[in-house]
């Protein structure tokens, strides 16, 4: 147990519609933030967690600190007002002795404690990687409402998290971001940007985020059949 991990959960879930932050609502029977910590202490290789978070956030997410098992410690941090400076204040956060970090949206609600363990095995041979999934659809370039470009989909993977550094690589790639204004929706694309090179992590299909009234009613499934196999099997 050695890896550390951020989970961006400063948002506001514009696309929700809610009245409140999404990681808050509740799925079945707990809110959304709870099972993807739930899920990140389950896993063996998570040794310490940092929740990026708004202040106005703190109590409600200190509450579900408190519910669940402190095996772990979770520190909250002050997120930005991106995605990109929130990650950014995490990496300015995490403790001394930490080279490598793990980064997973805390909207990412149904990743398994399974996909963390290869995720920090694949961060012990690799400088930087993604977990992506092929895609299924065909996917088209468009301007305005036609189509420029159908690219080959053999060569296009759908980028989820958890999302895995060398940690000097991704805060030399924030730091260049900061000063030249890139703005981007994940870190992979830092290191991209700067030249570095980014792999692969077989995701999970149902590793889904969960950013509209529909993705939480299809998690809402997802985790109900999941617990139906699992008492199956007991
Ligand atoms: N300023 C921000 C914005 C987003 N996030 C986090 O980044 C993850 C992915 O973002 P997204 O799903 O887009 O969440 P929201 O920004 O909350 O949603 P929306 O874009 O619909 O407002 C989420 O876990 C979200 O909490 C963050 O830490 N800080
Ligand atoms: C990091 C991410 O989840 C990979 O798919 C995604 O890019 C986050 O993007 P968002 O615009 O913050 O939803």
């Amino acid at each position: 147990m050695t890896c550390h991990l951020l989970i961006p959960a400063a948002g506001s879930g514009k696309r929700m519609g809610a009245d409140r932050n999404k990681l808050l609502l509740p799925l079945i029977d707990k809110p959304i933030l709870q099972w993807t910590l739930e899920a990140a202490i389950a896993s063996e290789a998570i040794a310490w967690i940092g929740v990026m978070a708004q202040p106005h956030d703190y109590p409600d997410f200190q509450q579900i600190f408190n519910e669940i098992s402190q095996l772990k410690p979770i520190r909250l941090i002050q997120g930005g007002a991106t995605r990109q400076a929130s990650v950014f204040n995490g990496l300015k956060s995490l403790p001394a002795d930490c080279d490598r970090v793990l980064i997973h949206d805390g909207a990412r609600c149904l990743a398994t404690p399974e996909l963390f363990d290869r995720c920090d095995a694949a961060l012990q041979r690799m400088q930087g990687f993604i977990a992506a999934v092929p895609v299924k659809d065909t996917i088209k370039v468009v301007d305005g409402l036609t189509i420029v470009d159908t690219p080959n989909r053999d060569r296009l993977w759908a980028a989820q998290t958890p999302q895995g550094f060398h940690l000097e690589a991704l805060k030399n790639a924030h730091l260049k971001a900061l000063e030249l204004g890139w703005e981007v929706t994940d870190d992979a694309a830092l290191l991209e940007k700067v030249g570095l090179a980014v792999q692969i992590v077989m995701g999970e299909e149902t590793n889904l985020k969960v950013t509209t009234q529909q993705d939480l009613a299809i998690a809402e499934f997802i985790l109900k059949q999941r617990s139906s196999s699992n008492k199956l099997k007991s």
